[in-house]
């Protein structure tokens, strides 16, 4: 069943809203914006997101409600009552707690479809807001029993429009899911970043790219995060509980290793086999298996607008950007973009880009 978004509301105009609402303006649709923190609002209608929206102002075909995960059923409840709407979704990190707390405040979950995209950064608020954050990233829709078709379609539609892969999952499961892939990593993360805290001046001038890609994630928002994991508290702690014993085993091996006991070396060994063999499960783009793209570096410099320029070439020549990851050259105006692309596209791209007087090393 196909789904006409022509208008679409989005409420909470932080990070993952304002994504939205720029994929959304990007592809001609209508897009209105409403936050409690004015200056939110105020920003993402700057950037081009939308146009501000009040309670009793134009209906829209879709109201997405991108709120902290607590604040989700009350503003959905707040929505229908004022008719904000025809159909209704959420992006919560979470989806057992929006939905059941929605049923207990007798929302009409037949116009509603939680949903959730797995794609964000770890910077907060309209600023770090990017068009392409959905661009071949996974979106689970969870459906209730009640949800209409139509609510599911025109869920469905806003993922398509954000360049997101749809997945229908049960909420439970979701949840379960994201506590494997998500969650307990950001936990870990902040572990291993905690480290870092009152490390020496030494150690961190030391610090390569392992221990960047290792805590990235930790820079997140503390407040969003504790909303997240409280929402998800359970199944968080189970996946916590499994790398602490995995971490206790490592410790515990490598004391015996330091007092002499050579066999322990094979703990060790097991648990660096079983994390490559994990990582080699991550899928890439698309949910495929994890794919052999080729990376082209290009140079770039540290202002506004030079990864759309470059993104422009691509589009210019016909090349998919598969996966894209900026580098910054510490005290350097300049940063090196890697452009993940399918192997046969990577000379075709190094030549354009070489033609239009761009650095590739
Ligand atoms: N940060 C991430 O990487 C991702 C976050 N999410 C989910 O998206 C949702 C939003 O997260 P972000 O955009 O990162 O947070 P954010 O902090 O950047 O933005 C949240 C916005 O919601 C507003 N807000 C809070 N309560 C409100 C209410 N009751 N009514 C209206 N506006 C309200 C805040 O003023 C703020 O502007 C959360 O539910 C989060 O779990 C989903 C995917 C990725
Ligand atoms: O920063 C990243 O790479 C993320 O993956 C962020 C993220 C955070 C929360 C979500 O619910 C989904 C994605």
């Amino acid at each position: 069943m196909a789904s006409e978004l022509r208008t679409v509301l989005v409420v909470g105009t932080g990070l993952i809203g304002t994504s939205m609402a720029l994929a959304l303006r990007g592809q001609g649709v209508r897009v209105l914006l409403a936050d409690r923190d004015q200056g939110a609002m105020r920003l993402a209608r700057e950037l081009g997101a939308g146009e501000e929206w009040h309670v009793g102002g134009d209906r829209a075909d879709l109201a997405v409600i991108a709120v902290p995960p607590a604040h989700v059923a009350t503003e959905l409840l707040a929505l229908q009552r004022a008719g904000a709407a025809t159909h209704y979704t959420d992006v919560a990190s979470v989806k057992a707690l929006p939905i059941d707390e929605a049923r207990r405040l007798g929302c009409d979950l037949g116009a509603y479809v939680a949903s959730h995209p797995l794609a964000g950064r770890e910077k907060s608020g309209p600023g770090a807001a990017r068009a392409d954050l959905f661009l071949g990233r996974p979106w689970a829709l969870c459906p209730t029993p009640e949800s209409s078709p139509e609510a599911r379609a025109a869920v469905l539609r806003l993922a398509e429009l954000c360049g997101a892969n749809p997945v229908e999952v049960d909420a439970d499961d979701h949840d379960r899911a994201v506590a494997v892939v998500s969650h307990a990593p950001h936990v870990t993360a902040s572990a291993v970043a905690a480290r870092l805290a009152d490390a020496s001046e030494v150690a961190l001038g030391l610090a390569g790219q392992g221990v960047r890609d290792v805590t990235r994630i930790a820079g997140g928002d503390p407040g969003l995060w504790l909303g997240i994991l409280s929402g998800n508290a359970a199944p968080v702690a189970e996946v916590l509980e499994a790398v602490s014993r995995d971490l206790a085993e490592a410790a515990s091996a490598l004391r015996a290793l330091a007092g002499g006991d050579g066999t322990a070396s094979t703990d060790i060994t097991q648990l660096l086999k079983r994390g490559v063999a994990g990582h080699g499960r991550i899928p890439g783009k698309h949910g495929g298996p994890a794919s052999s793209y080729v990376v082209v570096q290009v140079v770039i410099g540290d202002r506004p607008g030079q990864l759309a320029k470059l993104f422009q070439v691509c589009d210019e020549v016909g090349v998919n950007v598969e996966d894209v990851r900026l580098e910054h050259a510490p005290g350097l105006p300049l940063g090196i973009a890697e452009v993940s692309v399918q192997p046969d596209a990577a000379s075709v791209l190094t030549s354009a880009l070489h033609e239009r007087g761009w650095q590739v090393p």
